[in-house]
């Protein structure tokens, strides 16, 4: 259900500017290595998105979805390991031939079996992980760092004697020893890669652990850094925006979020958070207004629905409802607003037909419907909507009825006689149609 059919009243004034000079929002000048304001996505919609409970992505779906990406402008989008199952490594080839502008990679584990297979795929670049936790290392691959080293090398050395791009991971960073990872990563900076990745596999992290182990690593290696945040504990987008405070260049993201348990950060959600940061580069760079269209196509592959709460696109995002918050917004959106509806082709709306509702969200109403009425008529036109709404709930066709019969009352007094003390009893609403009413 779209907000247009509920009982929400489109608000189509936007010409208050923001009273703010600069940008309290911006990148912090003291962190002179930060990314904010020069990030790049890494859209894993194709891989960590696949790995979410409901996903199943034939070929065909596939390609719409990457295309539908790279229109977005994605910078990179991340595909399932080839060696997956054959249909993976056949849809890995498939869409690294549709000659996108956004570069194709691949994820593999860090094994040469994989690495010769990807490298034959067409990707632009190989994401190679392995854990290096000791859960992981004990319970997963059952390998120690000595070897990890051994192997990160050859297949490092293996995929870039192809040409093409080399981020080096390690799963469950967060969770991993510390002198253990400054080891393998100086390791790996050292024989030369693009990017290295850290994973907060588990999404145990906080944005301060994050700052500082991103921090820390920048100064050991002498490549660009990529995060990838997991969800678990709702950290995951407040998690990207401190990686790239803290000099991270690349964040993994997914449309909707998608991914292995609750997924990881969200396209939608990231953007929201970085268009505030910087508009003009976020503007510039990523189509805001597919954004929509985009995240329907993944929720209709993934039979989900779009969250009510999700950033921008949740159905209520840009909906304001009580009065106090109506009447300032009316004046001007940033009262309530940090995000503009438009950049991301929305709009607003102010919700009056409810209790909460208060005269100036309702004069608004009374002007759009084309009636005269005096503020102080219309404040009685309010009284009797909070009547009827602290009744049941109402929908617009209930507010414009009650506004309608009383702007008739107050025009035609040989007609209908003025209002009584008997018109402030509730309103009868038993004849009100089921489908009027309107629930949030
Ligand atoms: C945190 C993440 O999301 S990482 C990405 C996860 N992605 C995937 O798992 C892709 C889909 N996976 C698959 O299709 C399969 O798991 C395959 C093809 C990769 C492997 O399948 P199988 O050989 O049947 O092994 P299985 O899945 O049971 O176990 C994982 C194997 O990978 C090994 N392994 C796990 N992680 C790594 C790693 N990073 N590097 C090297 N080997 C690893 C394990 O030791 C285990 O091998 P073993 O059984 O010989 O000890
Ligand atoms: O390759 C990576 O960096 C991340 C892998 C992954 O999905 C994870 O650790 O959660
Ligand atoms: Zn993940």
């Amino acid at each position: 259900m779209t907000a247009e059919n509920k009982a929400f009243q489109k608000v189509t004034e936007s010409t208050a500017t923001n009273p703010i000079q600069g940008n309290p929002y911006g990148p912090n000048p003291s962190d002179f290595l930060s990314n904010v304001a020069n990030f790049q996505l890494i859209d894993s919609t194709l891989r960590e998105g696949e790995q979410f409970a409901n996903s199943y992505f034939s070929t065909e779906k596939k390609i719409e979805i990457a295309k539908a990406l790279d229109d977005f402008g994605v910078d990179y989008i991340e595909l399932t390991s080839p060696v997956a199952s054959e249909q993976s490594r056949k849809d890995c080839e498939a869409i690294c031939k549709l000659g996108l502008k956004a570069k194709i990679l691949t994820h593999i584990r860090c094994h040469m079996d994989d690495a010769k297979v990807a490298v034959e795929t067409g990707v632009d670049g190989v994401d190679v992980v392995i854990g290096t936790s000791k859960f992981l290392r004990q319970y997963s691959h059952g390998k120690d760092m000595n070897y990890i080293a051994k192997s990160a090398i050859e297949v490092i050395e293996f995929v870039k004697s192809k040409g093409i791009e080399i981020r080096f991971s390690s799963e469950d960073s967060f969770r991993s020893d510390l002198v253990d990872l400054l080891n393998i990563y100086k390791t790996v900076s050292k024989i030369g890669v693009n990017r290295i990745g850290i994973a907060d596999t588990v999404g145990c992290a906080n944005p301060r652990q994050v700052y500082e182990l991103v921090r820390t690593l920048k100064s050991v290696v002498n490549c660009d850094i990529e995060c990838h945040f997991h969800n678990d504990t709702g950290c995951a987008i407040a998690n990207a925006y401190t990686a790239l405070e803290a000099g991270a260049k690349l964040i993994d993201v997914c449309v909707l979020g998608i991914g292995e348990r609750n997924g990881i950060v969200p396209i939608g959600g990231l953007m929201a958070r970085m268009i505030v940061a910087d508009p003009d580069y976020v503007k510039s760079k990523y189509k805001l207004p597919k954004l929509r269209d985009l995240e329907n196509l993944v929720a209709d592959a993934v039979e989900v629905n779009i969250p009510f709460n999700n950033p921008i696109t949740g159905f209520c995002a840009f909906t304001h409802k009580a009065g106090i918050h109506a009447k300032a917004i009316l004046a001007n959106p940033s009262t309530y607003e940090i995000l503009d509806p438009h950049d991301f082709g929305m709009k607003r709306y102010i919700h009056f037909a409810n209790r909460l509702t208060g005269w100036n969200a309702i004069k608004s109403r009374v002007d759009q419907l084309n009636l005269s009425l005096t503020d102080a008529e219309v404040k009685i036109v309010t009284t009797k909507i909070k009547k009827m709404g602290d009744i049941r709930p109402l929908n617009i066709d209930d507010v414009d009825s009650i506004i309608k019969e009383y702007h008739g009352e107050i025009n035609t007094p040989t007609l209908v006689p003025k209002m009584t003390k008997s018109d402030e009893e509730p309103l009868d609403l038993s004849d009100e149609p089921a489908a009027k009413k309107v629930k949030l």
